[in-house]
């Protein structure tokens, strides 16, 4: 086949295919047998079917999702090192937010450490002086190694514990800052299953199935995190956490989120990613 090109007869073809119980590795076999190029046929089953479906798990993956131990629903979970709260938690997405999972001198010792290093995020608004943001990200960002110090070598284990997911399939520790009218407009974590360069990332440990936001600082007014799906908005109180889990990287998923608008003070998280398998 010269020029391979994904149709909607295609995706039709491959959604009945579906229909008729063929698994999506068995609908790829096909495609192969039949000429197409397997990224371009992989695509297009990711395009149909979402990404899950023709998803190879990187080595190492772990199965599962990464999920705090709430069984017996206590009001602390042990984090190892640390007494964590349990303020809330939804079902269906998976939300739980957390209290007390960095103390007072945790949250100050991260905020001086990437204080030093932070840069404008790189989705800026354009044009102006800068005192007038509107992009989808105006704050700026820092990016931690993973177990740069002992401080963030402590705190990453502690959130491997806590969520019961190794500390290897998480990214480094991303820390933000927003000042007055700086936001996040809503997003997903995952990465695009269509996005030119989701195949490259995913190289490195896979899709993202989980994110914790722990809040450094408290602002004054504004700067919630919000769920725009399903109504929520999480207060942002220095030293809590909210942490949500997805499955597919899909919006049926219901993890849209994001930074509202901060309206007075500061606001400073600092954002884990958890992975499938093992970031490198
Ligand atoms: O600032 C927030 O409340 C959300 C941050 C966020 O969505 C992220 O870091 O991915
Ligand atoms: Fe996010």
């Amino acid at each position: 086949m010269s020029q391979q090109v994904i149709t909607p007869e295609l995706c039709e073809w491959i959604t009945e295919q579906t229909a008729a119980g063929h698994s999506a590795e068995s609908i790829l076999g096909a495609m192969l047998g039949s000429g197409w190029d397997e990224s371009i046929a992989r695509l297009a089953l990711a395009r149909t079917l979402g990404q899950s479906a023709t998803l190879t798990p990187p080595p190492g993956a772990t199965p599962g999702l990464p999920e705090p131990e709430l069984t017996r629903f206590a009001p602390v979970v042990d984090a190892g090192d640390r007494q964590v709260k349990v303020l809330m938690a939804l079902r269906q997405p998976r939300v739980v937010l957390f209290g007390d999972v960095l103390s007072n001198e945790e949250c100050d010792e991260v905020m001086a450490l990437a204080g030093k290093r932070l840069a404008r995020s790189e989705t800026v608004a354009t044009g102006g002086d800068g005192s007038e943001v509107n992009a989808a990200r105006t704050s700026d960002g820092m990016f931690f190694e993973r177990c740069e110090t002992e401080l963030i070598r402590r705190v990453e284990t502690r959130i491997a514990t806590l969520l019961r997911w190794p500390l290897d399939h998480g990214e480094g520790l991303q820390v933000l800052r927003y000042r007055p009218g700086a936001e996040y407009q809503p997003h997903y974590d995952y990465f695009e299953p269509s996005h030119v360069s989701t195949p490259n990332i995913l190289k490195r440990g896979g899709q993202r199935v989980g994110t914790l936001v722990i809040y450094l600082n408290t602002p004054t007014a504004g700067g919630s995190t919000i769920f725009p799906d399903i109504g929520l908005d999480v207060a942002p109180v220095k030293g809590n956490a909210v942490f949500f889990s997805y499955d597919r990287p899909h919006p049926s998923t219901q993890t849209l989120h994001g930074g509202a608008p901060v309206i007075e003070g500061e606001k400073w998280v600092a954002t884990k990613w958890l992975r499938q398998g093992v970031f490198t």
